[in-house]
């Protein structure tokens, strides 16, 4: 099974149909500067209500220390996505897992990143966009993605669900990751797409 991520969450109904349609993740953005924003406590109000088996994602974009590590101490089962600059320091730091985001420019070393982020549960690979730091809803050159790689891939950066079968049968992928494509407006999903692009990646 191909595990799924829908991020960008800021209310409690789209982590509901998220949830029912069968979702293995929620990302919440805890980065001030995006327009998928939350705060502590708004995300605090979906992630204290979320099954065990669905995953709080936390994701970072050049976070302090001392931010990532209170949320890790409030949730022991978050999984921070780091998706700025962060040194592999700055991840290994926490001795937690951690998803390591990789903007794909064109001589990007996964072998080398994968070697420096020993913690990484996998590596989230996403669109290169100068400037932006990710959530652009472009795609990227999927045939950069490596067969074999000493961790597992998470696909993000622009898919939907119309592309999600293609890059599923494109690469050898652990996991896929949308925001933008399941999106009615920022920050606010379509409840009809979640449920298309989860099906599409369950072939339902
Ligand atoms: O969503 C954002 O605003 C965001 C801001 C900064 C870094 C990452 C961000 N989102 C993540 O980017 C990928 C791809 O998103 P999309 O599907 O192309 O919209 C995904 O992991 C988002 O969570």
């Amino acid at each position: 099974m191909v595990w799924i991520k829908i991020c960008g969450i800021t209310r409690d109904q789209d982590a509901q149909v998220a949830v029912e349609s069968g979702a293995d993740a929620l990302g919440f953005v805890f980065f001030e500067k995006s327009k998928r924003y939350v705060s502590v406590e708004q995300a605090a109000a979906i992630i204290d209500q979320l099954p065990g088996h669905v995953t709080p994602v936390g994701l970072f974009v050049n976070a302090q220390t001392a931010f990532v590590q209170s949320l890790l101490d409030r949730w022991p089962g978050l999984l921070p996505q780091f998706h700025g600059d962060e040194s592999p320091e700055f991840c290994e730091q926490f001795n937690h897992p951690y998803l390591r985001a990789v903007r794909m420019k064109p001589d990007v070393d996964l072998h080398q990143i994968a070697k420096m982020h020993p913690n990484a549960q996998a590596l989230l690979l996403d669109a290169f966009k100068p400037g932006e730091y990710g959530g652009t809803g472009e795609t990227f050159d999927w045939s950069q993605i490596p067969d074999q790689l000493a961790k597992p891939i998470i696909l993000a950066g622009g898919l939907n669900p119309q592309n999600v079968s293609l890059a599923l049968g494109s690469s050898k992928l652990y996991g896929v990751d949308v925001s933008g494509g399941v999106e009615a407006s920022a920050g606010k999903k379509d409840p009809q797409l979640v449920r298309q692009f989860i099906q599409g990646v369950k072939g339902d």
